[in-house]
Order: structure tokens, then C-alpha cells, then sequence
């Protein structure tokens, strides 16, 4: 008998009930009792969903309030001091540690002031998790204070009758994905490994005695290309990790090919291993004759990343072929990571086209398909929803809606000269100074302004019909109206429209594409409370018509600074959608490429010469192995760029944005674009700094962190430009937040930037004379 098992499920609920809980926690509005037990509810749904669709290993500790490695933080008591002085409740030090905090004193307790963590892309995907940060006094125990999570989460499901395996990030991966504090940066992570091997194996006999007889041990790193140093930490990890009073473990990996790190794993006194083999499904003989014959070989063949049906005869042939090498009693089925990747319910889109909606299977439809899939490997009688499986898979192949001959003959055209602007970056500069006379150190935001409450009710009314569509766009011009006077108060010198007409970035340009398909509910956790419904490539993708050119052209009209335009890059588009798995993502991003090309254009033509395409994606979409697939991906990324933005005169300057990840200023390079601003407010790295100085064009490191309510005061922004000025040349320096303001409130917004400006100024005064 072949079982099935899930790596993890989403945590948010189908109707988002753990954001609105924890914001209105956050708000003071609910009690942490009331936030509790909205966790402990949907936990004991998510449960008992898989154990209703049959599957046979279930999670938990799957389960997290904000980041599950934060969580891992917090247990393990790596919590810098800067967020134990005061006296917070632990899960309050959780969410100071995730997002900042800054509270006023009281008669009864402190002020509070404390910055966010850096938060940090999880891989390859547009998950974040809050990066473990180490100093040398990091002193490694069980932190008790809230509990111990894993055995407390164990046993609320054992009390349901749900016998679960827990899940926990390995000590490895742990270390190797942290960082060192700014008082240690001389500490390696991984130098702490022997500290923190006690506590895991503490947490493990713990979870032993509570009855968890195996344990889900992720170890992602291992499909990263990693230093011999780390390689050989991971048997002195695991043969630390074994012991009568101890779980069995199943070492994880997710989203990439092991291959290059198996003599690391190759002779671990683990139970079995887990692979991901929907990425990379070439490595199945490699790693299969790393088993001694007793370890299990869970066959990751579900596509936790994405929301397509599995093929089940491909999938059914894929995991016999695993069956033939080590046995059928030791294959598990499994998705190929984390459901966490995936929209909660397809049965919650009731507005999808069902020929379309046949396509697609998100977490909950993933339960059965893993289940379905085991059983038909077993021998069981699956015909039925093989039958209905080959149906939907053949609907889609056949489809006229994924084709378009004209986009595929447009996109023949492309060459060299499609992707290049007229002139160098040093000429254009030249023009563009006569043409828009900024002064030094021009100040600037990335795009978007608070997404106020009212923003949203009118935007439902619009979609509901209940205002029409002239109602809707008075209230937009409205809006727009406040953004622009309000940054002609604060006396910044290039401007936005504030985006108020956009619901997300990607997805206002998905909804005006051709070749998109659209869900109501189909949300995924971005980072702490902020989730994103992203849209899905069907097919070949082209613009009807112009998409943001009226909101851009009526902001420029009611003001004489230059407003920018504001657009979503190609690899952005392609990057947080989920994109089609029967065309590649150079295809796709190229054909986004063209389609904004001609927005860009629109805009220039209506008089909208400054014009942002943003990318923040473009980093996440690196493949996580150096090699040809990387370089190919670098090339065309920056190409579908060039594609978008080079059609424009020399005294057009083109922006781009970038935020979330550790950037490769190389890779920005290649874009060309005139300025780019980089989310930088938390990298207090020295060496990082200097990394950008010899960028070329016109840059602006971000200068305070845009998803902590925390406001810098001017003398914090002076301070911070003058460590970089030591490193930029102060005539190629912008200033500028981190990334968009759309998640903040107005009041902060107003006091931040009005010290930016501020601190703008001082620089102004003191380099000009
Ligand atoms: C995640 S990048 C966001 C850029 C966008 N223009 C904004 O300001 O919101
Ligand atoms: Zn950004």
C-alpha cells in the first residue's frame, strides 16, 4: 500500500480569517485570546480537511501566526535584546520581531520603538520569512514563555483524534538561511551549530514523549548551490538527531535539484527523504540510490507552487517508476512542497469560466489528487477520476484560448535593436537634466499611497455595480487629487498618482490582458498578514488597449512637477502569476515585454515622460543554482525589460524599482534602466552598501522601512544618507523610501516623508554651496 502525505497546508483560512484576526489584534480590536483561538479553529479545519480527503500523513506545525521560521526564532529563544526589554507577551515579541513595533509610553509601561527583522524571500518564491538574526550573546534554549508550539500543536490535534507529523525547519537550514546581528558580524550562522543541536533535540524528545513517532525535518538549502563547509555539516547535524527517545525523521527539500549536494545527505541515519520531483523529476535515479533499503522515498509529484491539475497518468507513470526502484512500501505520494504556495479552495471561485476552472486544482483539490494518485498506484480502483482527469487535461491542450497566432508572430520580431534605446545612458542624462531641472538629491516615492479603507469600499461598490463607472472615476480623480497636493505640501520633487485605481500591482494588469484568468478568492500568503491573489496565465498574452494611461494623464494635468507613470514589469507580471507550465517563462515574460511595450509608448505620447516599470520579482525568479539556466533566465529577464521600456525618446527617463531580496547590482545593470530605487532601509551590512557604488546610472537606496508603522525622525535619514554618501557620489543619489506606501496609514506616511524631504533638504544646503 502506497500512502499519501502533505508537506503543509495553507494556514490562512478560505476566507482569510487568520489576517483579519490578527489585524484586528493588531488594532487592539480582539483580544490574544480571541487571536488564539482563531488559530487553534483554523487548524483543527485544516485537519480535519485532509484527514476527510483520506490523506495518510498530515501535518502540523504548519500552522504560524506570521512566518514559520520566526516562529522557530522565537521558540529557540534567538531573539536579539533589542525586543526583550520590554516586557512584551510573547506573541507580541513575535510580531515586534516580524514587523517592528512603536508604541507610546503609558502610566503603566514604556515606550516601545523597535525596528522589523529583515525579511527575506523564501527561495524562489514570493513567500518571505523573517530572517533568524544571531549575535554572539544568542544564548539557545527552549523558550517556554508561550509554550512549546510543535508538542502544543501536536497534541490539539491528537485531542481531535488527528494523528499528525510535525514539521520543523532542520538545523542547517535553520543556521544557514539566518544572519548575523550588526554588534557580530564576524559570527557565521553556521559556527552556531552545536548550540542549537541540544534545543532541537530537546524539542524532538519532547515531541517523542507527546506520541509524534516521525517528524518532517525540512532541510531546503539543500537545493542551493552550497559551500563545502555547510555540505558537511549535515551529518554531523543528523547524527546528533538520532536516539531511542527520539522521532524518526523524513529530511525535506522543495523547489530544485539535489544532486549537486547528495554525498551530503547520502549516508544520514534518517527514515526516509522527500524530493521534489514536479521541478526536477531527472533526479529520481540519482537520489533513489542514495536509500539504504530501509528508507522511505516520498515522491513530491503535486505541484505545491502551482494551480494546475496534475496530469494523473504522468504523475501515476512518474511515482511506478519510483515503485520499481525502491518498493511499493517505501514510496510516499506528496505534493512537492508546502501547499502554503497554493489559493486555499478551487470550489470558492464561483466566477471562474468552469471550461477554465476545469484546468486548475488548488490546496484543497491537491488533498485528493495526492490521495487519488496513491490509491491508483496501489491498485485500487481509480478509473473514474482518471477518466475525468485525461478530460480536463486534454480540454486545455486543445484550447483556442491558450493560442494567439498574432502575439506569436509579433513576438518573431525581436531582436537586438527591439531591446536597446537610441543613445547610452550618459547622453540621455544630458537631456534629461535640461528637461526636467531636478535639483540634487531629488526626492521621490515608489508608486503607491495608503489604500485607505474608503479607496477599498468604493472599489467593491464599482465591482459590484452599485456606483457607476463615472461615480467611480470622480472618486478616483479625487484621490489622485489628495496624493498630489499632499506631496506638493511636502515639497517632493518627482511624483506619483498614488495608484489608488489598483486592487495589486500585478493583477490591475492582469485583468486588462489578454490571456489571464482571474480568482475571487484565490489568496496566498505573502508575508505576515499581507497575502495576494495572484492572476493566472491561460494563454497568449496582448493588450487590447491602453491600460493606465487616464489616471496618469489627469494627475500630470492638475500639477507642473513631473508625475511618474507607473508600470508593472514583465518578469514582476509573469513572476507573481501563476504562469503557464506548457509555454517557457522566457515566452512569457517576452510577450509581456511587447504588451507593455506599447503602454510605455501611450504614456509618452500623452505627455507622461517619466515612466517606472517596476520589477520587484526579478530576483526571485534567479534560478537557485548558478549554470546555464540561470544565465539564460538573466538574459531574458533583462531583455523583456529593455523590450518594455526602449522604445522611447532620450529625454524619456525610465525608472525601475526593485524590493525583498538581496540584489546582484549586475543584474540591474543590464535593465538600463535611467534610475532604479532599491528597497535598502534594512541592510546594515557596510559591504552591502558598497556593492551599488560603481552603478552607473542614477540610483536611490531605500531609506526607511515601508512595512513597519515606525517613523524614522530626520536626523535618523541624515544619518543614514551620510554613511552612504561615504560610498555614492552625491550626484547620482535619490531619495526615496524602500518600496510602496499602500500597506501604511496616512499619518505616518505624512510624518515620514516630510522628514525625508527634510533630510533632503539638508543635504541640498550643505552640497550646493
Ligand atoms: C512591491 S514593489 C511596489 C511598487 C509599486 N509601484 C508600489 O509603489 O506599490
Ligand atoms: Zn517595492
Amino acid at each position: 500500500m502506497v500512502s499519501s502525505s502533505i508537506l503543509g497546508f495553507p494556514r490562512i483560512g478560505g476566507q482569510r480569517e487568520l489576517k483579519k484576526t490578527t489585524e484586528a489584534y493588531w488594532q487592539g480590536k480582539v483580544s490574544v485570546d480571541d487571536l488564539l483561538a482563531q488559530g487553534k479553529q483554523l487548524r483543527a479545519h485544516n485537519w480535519q480537511l485532509q484527514k476527510d480527503a483520506g490523506v495518510d500523513v498530515i501535518p502540523s506545525n504548519d500552522f504560524s501566526f506570521y512566518d514559520q521560521v520566526l516562529d522557530l526564532s522565537l521558540l529557540f529563544n534567538a531573539i536579539p535584546e533589542r525586543y526583550t526589554k520590554f516586557d512584551l507577551a510573547p506573541i507580541d515579541v513575535l510580531f515586534a520581531m516580524g514587523r517592528g513595533l512603536q508604541r507610546k509610553a503609558t502610566e503603566t509601561t514604556a515606550a516601545v520603538d523597535v525596528t522589523a527583522l529583515e525579511m527575506v524571500k523564501w527561495f524562489d518564491s514570493n513567500y518571505h520569512y523573517v530572517r533568524p538574526t544571531f549575535s554572539h550573546s544568542t544564548e539557545f534554549k527552549l523558550n517556554t514563555a508561550a509554550g512549546v508550539k510543535p508538542v502544543d500543536e501536536f497534541n490539539e490535534a491528537k485531542a481531535l483524534g488527528i494523528h499528525t507529523r510535525p514539521v520543523i525547519l532542520g538545523p542547517v537550514s535553520y543556521l544557514y538561511l539566518g544572519k548575523a546581528d550588526k554588534d557580530s558580524l564576524d559570527l557565521e550562522p553556521i559556527s552556531l551549530l552545536e548550540k542549537v543541536l541540544p534545543v532541537y533535540k530537546q524539542l524532538l524528545a519532547q515531541l517523542k514523549a507527546a506520541g509524534a513517532n516521525e517528524v518532517q525535518i525540512d532541510e531546503p538549502v539543500l537545493v542551493l548551490d552550497l559551500p563545502e563547509e555547510i555540505q558537511s555539516k549535515f551529518q554531523q547535524a543528523y547524527d546528533a538527531l538520532v536516539g531511542a527517545d527520539l522521532p524518526e525523521l523524513v529530511l525535506t527539500t522543495y523547489f530544485g535539484d539535489v544532486r549537486p549536494n547528495l554525498s551530503a545527505i547520502s549516508k544520514l541515519p534518517v527514515a526516509g527523504f522527500h524530493f521534489d520531483f514536479v521541478r526536477v523529476p531527472e533526479q529520481l535515479d540519482e537520489v533513489a540510490a542514495i536509500l539504504t533499503d530501509k528508507q522511505t522515498l516520498s515522491v513530491g509529484i503535486v505541484d505545491g507552487r502551482n494551480i494546475w491539475k496534475t496530469n494523473f497518468a504522468k504523475a501515476t507513470a512518474f511515482v511506478q517508476s519510483a515503485i520499481a526502484k525502491v518498493g511499493a512500501d517505501r514510496v510516499v505520494v506528496s505534493t512537492s512542497s508546502s501547499l502554503l504556495h497554493t489559493p486555499v479552495d478551487l470550489e470558492n471561485e464561483a466566477k471562474l469560466d468552469p471550461v477554465i476552472k476545469d484546468w486548475f486544482s488548488f490546496a484543497t483539490q491537491k488533498l485528493t489528487e495526492v490521495v487519488t494518485i496513491a490509491k491508483g498506484v496501489s491498485g485500487e480502483d481509480v478509473s473514474e477520476a482518471l477518466a475525468a482527469n485525461a478530460a480536463s487535461i486534454k480540454s486545455r491542450t486543445e484550447s483556442s484560448i491558450t493560442t494567439n497566432p498574432k502575439v506569436q508572430e509579433r513576438l518573431a520580431t525581436i531582436n537586438e535593436s527591439l531591446s536597446t534605446r537610441k543613445v547610452p545612458f550618459p547622453e540621455r542624462l544630458a537631456v534629461q537634466k535640461g528637461k526636467y531641472n531636478l535639483p540634487l538629491f531629488p526626492t521621490t516615492t515608489i508608486g503607491s499611497f495608503p489604500q485607505t479603507k474608503d479607496i477599498r469600499v468604493n472599489r467593491n461598490k464599482f465591482a459590484k455595480g452599485t456606483i457607476t463607472a463615472e461615480e467611480y472615476e470622480t472618486f478616483i480623480n479625487k484621490e489622485i487629487e489628495t496624493v498630489i497636493r499632499f506631496q506638493e505640501e511636502v515639497g517632493l520633487d518627482v511624483l506619483v498618482h498614488g495608484e489608488p485605481e489598483r486592487n495589486d500591482m500585478v493583477q490591475y494588469f492582469g485583468e486588462q490582458l489578454e490571456g489571464f484568468a482571474f480568482t475571487t478568492n484565490g489568496w496566498v500568503q505573502s508575508y505576515g498578514s499581507r497575502y495576494v491573489r495572484p492572476p493566472i496565465v491561460v494563454g497568449d498574452v496582448s493588450r487590447p488597449k491602453a491600460m493606465t494611461v487616464k489616471e496618469s494623464v489627469y494627475a500630470q494635468s492638475i500639477t507642473k512637477a513631473p508625475v511618474k507613470g507607473m508600470l508593472t514589469g514583465p518578469v514582476t507580471c509573469l513572476r507573481w502569476s501563476f504562469p503557464r507550465d506548457d509555454v517557457s517563462g522566457k515566452v512569457q515574460a517576452l510577450q509581456l515585454g511587447l504588451a507593455l511595450r506599447d503602454e510605455v509608448q501611450d504614456l509618452e505620447a500623452a505627455g507622461i515622460t517619466v515612466i517606472q516599470v517596476d520589477e520587484p520579482a526579478i530576483r526571485e525568479g534567479l534560478p537557485l543554482r548558478a549554470g546555464k539556466e540561470r544565465s539564460d533566465y538573466l538574459n531574458w529577464a533583462a531583455q523583456s525589460f529593455r523590450v518594455a521600456t526602449s522604445g522611447v525618446e532620450n529625454t524619456t527617463q525610465i525608472h525601475s524599482h526593485f524590493c525583498y531580496s538581496d540584489l546582484d547590482p549586475n543584474h540591474i545593470k543590464a535593465l538600463d534602466a535611467d534610475v532604479v530605487s532599491i528597497e535598502f532601509s534594512k541592510k546594515d551590512d557596510p559591504n552591502y552598501i558598497q556593492e551599488f557604488s560603481d552603478y552607473p546610472n542614477h540610483i536611490g537606496l531605500g531609506l526607511f522601512d515601508i512595512h513597519s508603522p515606525r517613523i524614522p525622525s530626520k536626523e535618523e535619514f541624515v544619518a543614514r544618507i551620510e554613511e552612504i554618501l561615504k560610498v555614492y557620489p552625491a550626484a547620482n543619489f535619490w531619495v526615496n523610501p524602500d518600496c510602496g506606501l499602500k500597506t501604511r496609514g496616512w499619518p505616518e506616511v505624512k510624518e515620514s516623508l516630510t522628514n525625508m524631504v527634510e533630510a533632503a533638504k539638508y543635504f541640498r544646503a550643505k552640497y550646493e554651496n
